[in-house]
């Protein structure tokens, strides 16, 4: 299967020939031709499977040019209890993402059990392992550039410290992650880690990441990969959980299921909708925002308006403070039924600072028929919706799942579970647990003095050249 741009004009891939890239040369982002099928019968086959077999099941369909008993090699060493039972404990962690019931019809999927505490190790872990198989094979190196906003940064560094022919370089925003989401990532001392910490928003950092992996002699030269959702890797991998999910709350696949998935970058409901057109009776895809509310305000009107960086709140599901959602185009490429040249057209508005209005393309009556809803949470809604969650349910969460929950509740639809998805554990945002529980999160084994370690770090202005400057010197290390 081959892969293509949103933007119509760069070739035609394989899944290894993006693997460590992140934008298509183009500046788009890489979708496939096609998206693979999965009919009655594979999702009756798919019921009985564990979280490996599941795994290797739909991979193999995305990355079929990669031998399936070496992916069946990565995807065993990957998805292990071991790695993925961080948790709380009382999680079965042989599920791998196990699914929690709250009440009749509504469900938490705990995905953050991994070594970082949030959804991203779920992709990131295998990420690291496919780059290592990759660049063996190639006998290559990679310096990866990647942008977080608190969690996509730890995980990418846990997934890639120690590796020998990776490194890591990591923006992050000056304020706004919390102390320990910095110190997970800053008390790293591994040679291969790189963490920038930029005078700017999230958005800042995203926006230098693409800017460098457009300039394709810099990329070529410097052997630029990516890690955050705009690598296709990330979305596929992430995948997986939606189909382990939707079975391990029905009993038949006649039986449809709603997600509701806290969001900012669009990449973990953009793997829902990709879940969804692969065959996966999903009913509705719940877009829950935070005060950033772009998303929202899109789905409601038709008119996609990022907002600058002096626009972008500070608030406290922090991971979620982002104004330019990256795979959103990938969704708006699926909903102009292909047409690179429209989706070019769109984001030449986006890329000036400038906002598009779908309904003026005559395009905004299709976004219905992908079963989107959308809601967005404010401070007092989630410390709210944390302590309801604690009091009804006896299970902390953390903000930005509390965001999640509280527009999934108001998305419920009769006789049609609601699943929310969980993005990471309580213990990283102690601050707004204790303002609604009155007491700290638990917190994981080991990590009681986290952010008293030596921290490593460097401050720098939002310039693509200071960047650039950083990996040019440490590129051959
Ligand atoms: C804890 C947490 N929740 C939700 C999100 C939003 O996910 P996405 O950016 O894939 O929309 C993020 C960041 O991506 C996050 O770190
Ligand atoms: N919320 C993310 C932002 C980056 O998102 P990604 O999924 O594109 O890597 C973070 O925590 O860093």
């Amino acid at each position: 299967m081959n892969y293509i741009s949103t933007r119509g004009q760069a070739p035609a891939q394989t899944f290894s020939q993006i693997l460590l890239g992140g934008l298509a040369p183009d500046g788009g982002l890489y979708v496939p031709e096609v998206y693979p099928h999965f009919g009655h019968d594979d999702l009756a086959v798919m019921r009985t499977m564990d979280y490996r077999e599941l795994a290797l099941t739909v991979l193999a369909r995305l990355a079929d040019d990669i031998p399936v008993a070496d992916l069946k090699d990565l995807v065993d060493r990957t998805y292990t209890a071991a790695t993925y039972s961080h948790g709380r404990a009382d999680s079965d962690f042989s599920q791998i993402t196990p699914v929690r019931r709250l009440e009749d019809g509504l469900y938490l999927l705990e995905l953050s059990n991994g070594p970082t505490l949030a959804f991203k190790d779920m992709a990131m872990q295998l990420l690291g392992n496919l780059f290592e198989y990759a660049l063996d094979k190639a006998g290559l190196d990679i310096n990866i550039l990647g942008a977080t906003s608190g969690d996509t940064g730890s995980a990418a560094e846990y997934a890639m410290r120690g590796k020998h022919n990776v490194r890591v370089f990591m923006l992050s925003p000056l304020e706004g992650m919390t102390r320990f989401q910095q110190a997970q990532m800053y008390s790293l001392q591994d040679a291969n880690i790189h963490n920038l910490v930029v005078r700017g928003v999230f958005d800042d950092c995203q926006d230098i990441v693409k800017a460098v992996s457009n300039d394709l002699e810099f990329k070529t030269y410097h052997r630029i990969g990516a890690v955050n959702s705009i690598n296709w890797a990330r979305v596929a991998a992430q995948c997986i959980y939606y189909f382990k999910a939707y079975f391990a709350v029905t009993g038949s696949d006649d039986q449809p299921v709603s997600f509701s998935v806290p969001s900012g970058n669009f990449g973990d409901v953009c793997a829902g909708h990709i879940a969804r057109q692969m065959g996966l009776p999903i009913a509705k895809l719940v877009v829950a925002t935070n005060e950033n509310d772009v998303l929202d305000e899109f789905f409601r009107t038709g008119v996609y308006r990022p907002r600058t960086s002096a626009e972008t709140l500070h608030t406290s599901s922090p991971s979620m403070d982002i104004s330019k959602a990256s795979n959103f185009e990938r969704f708006i490429f699926d909903v102009a039924g292909g047409d690179g040249d429209k989706v070019r057209e769109l984001w030449r508005a986006v890329d000036r600072g400038s906002a598009f209005d779908l309904k003026a393309h005559g395009l905004f009556d299709r976004v219905a028929d992908y079963g989107f809803e959308s809601g967005k949470s404010s401070h007092a809604d989630r410390i709210a919706t944390i302590r309801m969650a604690a009091e009804r349910y006896g299970t902390v969460i953390d903000p930005h799942t509390a965001d999640g929950l509280k527009v999934g509740l108001a998305h419920r639809e009769p006789g049609i579970p609601m699943i929310c998805l969980e993005t990471a554990l309580p213990a990283k945002f102690e601050d707004a647990i204790v303002e609604a529980l009155g007491r700290a999160p638990e917190r994981p084994a080991g990590l009681a003095e986290l952010e008293s370690l030596p921290q490593r770090y460097e401050v720098l202005d939002p310039e693509v050249e200071a960047i650039k400057a950083v990996i040019v010197a440490h590129a051959n290390d």
